[in-house]
């Protein structure tokens, strides 16, 4: 795909540590409205490549385009985030002391800090996309609860729900199912395939279970740059996954 028609572009980038190599020429595209699985053996270079993507490790080399045109490398976290890159990292941080709903407020009033946040009431539309969003991430008989009280997997929900409150482009989630049940890993592929229809997804995940139920095309990253890519049956059938992967 051209870079101008993509979501997300990168060409040739590497990324070096103290001469270590963590990413090394990877380049992967995104299609505007895409969902993308992210998998691959530990240490092949998938949280490098979502902090490049985030702003937070600067390429050594090789480009990254967000939206065909914005050079992702010439922007730091903060814009980057502004552009409409959120990210999900892989422990929840919601508000223990607070309900459900009021993170769920906090997160959309979100830019205009606590100040104006304190004075600031509650519009009907704002009350509307709260109740959207509790209904999305399956916590709309929760919304009264303490975030304290949820469990692991509910409290992940809701800090994807914290997400989609600042109504990012492209959403970038680092192993939602990781320590979940598995009730709630089948529920959280049918929330990010709920979240995939009206937004673009990238997700690294180690859980193949979970991969399978998102149905989604699947990157596989080794050594710093793409192995194979295409549906999972035809990733999995590739030798040289298998061997990355069995180590042999
Ligand atoms: N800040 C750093 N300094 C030195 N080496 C690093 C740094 N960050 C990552 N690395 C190394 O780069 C390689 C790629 O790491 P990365 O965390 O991107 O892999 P990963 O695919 O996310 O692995 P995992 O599945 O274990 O999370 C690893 O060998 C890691 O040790």
């Amino acid at each position: 795909m051209a870079r101008q028609s993509s979501l997300l572009y990168l060409d040739g980038v590497s990324v070096s540590f103290d001469g270590f190599r963590a990413l090394n020429g990877l380049s992967l595209v995104i299609a505007p409205g895409e969902m993308r699985a992210i998998i691959g053996p530990n240490g092949a270079g998938k949280t490098t490549m979502m902090d490049v993507i985030t702003g937070k490790t600067r390429p050594d080399a090789g480009e990254v385009y967000f939206g065909g045109e914005i050079d992702l490398t010439a922007r730091d976290e903060a814009d980057i985030a502004e552009l409409g890159i959120g990210r999900k990292f892989q422990k929840p941080t919601v508000f223990e002391s607070h309900t459900v709903w009021d993170n769920l407020e906090l997160a959309l009033k979100g830019p205009r800090g606590p100040f104006s946040t304190l004075f600031h009431v509650v519009s009907r539309a704002e009350r509307a996309r709260i109740e959207d969003l509790l209904a999305l991430i399956r916590l709309s008989a929760r919304r009264d609860d303490l975030a304290a009280n949820l469990s692991h997997g509910q409290k992940q929900w809701l800090e994807i729900g914290m997400l989609l409150a600042q109504d990012p482009k492209l959403l970038l989630v680092d192993e939602p199912a990781a320590g979940m049940t598995d009730a709630e890993t089948a529920e959280t592929a049918d929330l990010l395939k709920d979240i995939n229809r009206t937004h673009s997804v990238v997700v690294v995940e180690h859980d193949m279970t979970f991969v399978r139920a998102l149905g989604v095309k699947v990157t596989v990253l080794h050594e710093g740059a793409v192995l194979a890519e295409g549906s999972l049956d035809h990733v999995s059938a590739d030798e040289r996954v298998v061997e990355v992967y069995l180590g042999r």
